[in-house]
C-alpha cells in the first residue's frame, strides 16, 4: 500500500478541498483532521475553541494526526497550525508524503472574508495582523517533500499538478 499524502499549508489554501478531490481522483480514503475532530466531539472547531481552549484542540490534532498519518493509503488533510508541533511534523515527515501547498499574500487575502467566520484563529485580528501571523507561518511550513505555488490554479489543477509530481495514477 502506498505512503499516506499529508497535505500541510496556510489556512484556507485549499488543503480541505485538494484533499477530498485527491481521494476522488485516487480512489484513496479521505481525512480531513479538523472534520474528524468536529465528528468525534459534536462541535465546530470554533465552538472547540470557545469551550475548552486552543490547548485543547491542539492536544486533540496530536491525537488524530498521529493516528491517521500511519494509515496507509490516506489522504489526509492537515489544520494550517498542525506542524506548529514538532510531533506531528516528525510523525507526517516520517510517515506520509508531505505536500505544502503554497499561497501569495496577494491572492491569499481576497479569501480573508469568506474565512474569518470559521476560524477562530483569524477572528478579532486585523488584516496587519494576519498578514503577520501568515508571515510567520512561513517557517512552520519549511520541512515538506513537496511544495507547490497555488496561485492562479484552480483546485482541480492543483490536485492533478499534485499527482503528476507523486507519480500517482
Ligand atoms: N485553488 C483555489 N482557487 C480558488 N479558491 C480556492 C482554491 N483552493 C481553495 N479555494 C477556496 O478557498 C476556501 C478555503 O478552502 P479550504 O479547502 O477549506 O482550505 P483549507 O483547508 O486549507 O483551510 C474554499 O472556499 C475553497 O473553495
Ligand atoms: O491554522 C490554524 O491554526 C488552524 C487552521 C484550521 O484548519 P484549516 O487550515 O483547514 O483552515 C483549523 O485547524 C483551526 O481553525 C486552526
Ligand atoms: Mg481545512
Amino acid at each position: 500500500m502506498e505512503k499516506s499524502i499529508a497535505i500541510i499549508g496556510f489556512m484556507g489554501v485549499g488543503k480541505t478541498t485538494v484533499g477530498s478531490l485527491l481521494s476522488e481522483k485516487l480512489n484513496r480514503t479521505f481525512i480531513d483532521v479538523d472534520k474528524e475532530i468536529e465528528r468525534y466531539h459534536d462541535m465546530k472547531i470554533r465552538d472547540i475553541f470557545t469551550a475548552y481552549g486552543e490547548k485543547m484542540f491542539r492536544d486533540e490534532e496530536k491525537k488524530f494526526i498521529s493516528y491517521y498519518a500511519k494509515q496507509p493509503g490516506t489522504i489526509l488533510s492537515l489544520g494550517g497550525g498542525a506542524f506548529l508541533q514538532e510531533e506531528i511534523k516528525d510523525v507526517c515527515m516520517a510517515q506520509c508524503h508531505v505536500v505544502f501547498l503554497d499561497i501569495s499574500w496577494e491572492i491569499w487575502k481576497s479569501r480573508i472574508d469568506e474565512l474569518m467566520e470559521d476560524r477562530p484563529v483569524l477572528r478579532n485580528k486585523t488584516t496587519e495582523e494576519i498578514r503577520q501571523l501568515f508571515e510567520e507561518r512561513k517557517s512552520v511550513y519549511r520541512d515538506h517533500h513537496e511544495r507547490f505555488l497555488t496561485d492562479g490554479y484552480t483546485e482541480e489543477q492543483v490536485a492533478d499538478v499534485i499527482i503528476e509530481r507523486l507519480s500517482l495514477t
